[in-house]
């Protein structure tokens, strides 16, 4: 290989190659999201969603924590640190954890069930496992990069307010809040994230490596809904994940029909 081919990409460059990453594999493009945005979801296909999502955004915090666990630099701790604080909050008004469990509680899931994880599928909690090892065992700068995929999620998390909204009778203000503030939080991240990583990526192999960490976030979000898919829209449930009919608020459990409960 000549010695050119070993030039960095400039930063116009690289940051073109990291959006098309996201344009071609971020997980707006997967046929589940255009069924729940649809508006074609069935009411326990919107429930697996929330119950499964659950351990994405429970995990969250806990992948940032090992991320700060490895910084040297307080600017950079000083400045991540406000990611755990979107998501926890204050012991009052708690941050995108509670705002989940509003979420679930809207549409009739009991919000102890879904915080106890016990019906996530065992692919969720795979992909999403694999993504906290990876901030805790990569390079800082990779892990910054696979954070990167929220740069594509403001567009995601309006056009889902917009289809819940229309499709929907749970969703309201209340219910939705926690993507709403999503659409304020993120922005902060993604720009400090993203010229951190322009920054930082000087050579063509701090670039491949940040690209590839991108990939490997996308497949992280995008084998999570192919899950969902296999287990809950064509019907091959997982042994131990949740089921239709458990983990519901009392209010949501449907009345038995006349017959079963013995009356004439
Ligand atoms: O609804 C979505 O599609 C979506 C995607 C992503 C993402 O791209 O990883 C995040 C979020 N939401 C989100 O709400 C969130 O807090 C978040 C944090 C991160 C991250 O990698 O640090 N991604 C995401």
């Amino acid at each position: 290989m000549k010695l050119a081919d070993h030039q960095a990409q400039t930063r116009a460059e690289f940051h073109e190659r990291l959006r098309r990453i996201g344009a071609e594999r971020y997980h707006d493009r997967h046929p589940f999201h255009k069924r729940l945005h649809g508006g074609q979801c069935s009411p326990d296909e919107v429930r697996a969603w929330v119950i499964n999502r659950w351990q994405y955004q429970s995990r969250i915090p806990m992948k940032d924590a090992a991320f700060l666990s490895r910084v040297e630099d307080p600017q950079l701790r000083r400045i991540w640190r406000s990611r755990i604080e979107d998501h926890d909050g204050g012991t009052d008004q708690g941050g995108g954890i509670r705002r989940w469990l509003a979420l679930a509680r809207a549409v009739g899931l009991d919000p102890d069930y879904v915080a106890s994880g016990v019906g996530v599928m065992p692919a969720t909690r795979f992909a999403v496992d694999a993504y906290v090892r990876f901030v805790r065992d990569m390079p800082l700068l990779d892990a910054v990069a696979a954070s990167l995929t929220e740069m594509f999620a403001p567009k995601i998390h309006a056009e889902r307010i917009e289809g819940l909204l229309k499709h929907y009778d749970f969703a309201d203000d209340a219910s939705l809040a926690y993507f709403r503030n999503r659409l304020s939080e993120a922005p902060k991240d993604v720009e400090f994230g993203l010229n951190h990583v322009l920054d930082h990526a000087d050579t063509l192999e701090k670039q491949d490596a940040a690209a590839a960490a991108l990939v490997f976030k996308t497949d992280v979000l995008w084998a999570q809904l192919d899950a969902l898919w296999h287990g809950y829209v064509e019907g091959n449930i997982p042994p131990g994940a949740w089921r239709p009919g458990e983990g519901l608020l009392d209010a949501a459990i449907p009345e038995p029909a006349p017959e079963a409960a013995g009356a004439s």
